[in-house]
């Protein structure tokens, strides 16, 4: 039997978006993973060696920032793991594209992520939906990881 994939969803929010995608990818991930929520500056830190990935949500905050709260779990994660699938929420209209969900960008590029960030406008719910579930295509997605690791032949159908 091939055993099912280990995942952390760890996340950050302040007026609730951002747990909403956690909270969307967790129930699209039900039965094919084994699922850790984290919620980042209340919950005991995550241990190495224990996922397959790591989903780490984040909104972006003062034109552009990551969140102190956020690098303060990076730090606390203490090393780059290799899987880090980045997401988060974010709004157009405080500064417009160049600035939109920039935090995403910081860490999936600091993370070196396989995966391009997932972007959301403020809550999912609705159409952006799709969106969720499209980007969890890819990230399961077989040989997407790396060439050493193949995350979605460790999912038990
Ligand atoms: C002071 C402040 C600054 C913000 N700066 C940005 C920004 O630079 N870029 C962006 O996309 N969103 C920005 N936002 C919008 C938040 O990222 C957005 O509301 C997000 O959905 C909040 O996530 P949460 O509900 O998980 O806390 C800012 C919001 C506030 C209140």
């Amino acid at each position: 039997m091939v055993s099912k994939l280990k995942a952390i969803i760890a996340y950050h929010s302040y007026s609730g978006n951002t747990k909403e995608i956690a909270e969307h990818i967790e129930k699209y991930l039900n039965n094919q993973a084994e699922v850790i929520m984290h919620r980042i500056g209340v919950d005991s830190p995550i241990q190495r060696d224990t996922f397959d990935i790591l989903l780490l949500g984040t909104f972006t905050w003062e034109y552009g920032e990551v969140p102190d709260e956020v690098k303060d779990f990076i730090l606390e994660v203490g090393y780059k793991p290799e899987n880090v699938a980045i997401f988060g929420s974010g709004d157009t209209q405080f500064g417009g594209d160049e600035i939109f969900c920039l935090a995403v960008d910081k860490l999936a590029k600091f993370y070196n992520s396989p995966w391009s960030g997932l972007k959301i406008e403020q809550s999912p719910r609705g159409v952006q939906e799709d969106k969720i579930d499209n980007w969890m295509k890819e990230v399961i997605k077989d040989g997407k990881i790396n060439s050493s690791k193949n995350i979605g032949a460790n999912i038990s159908k």
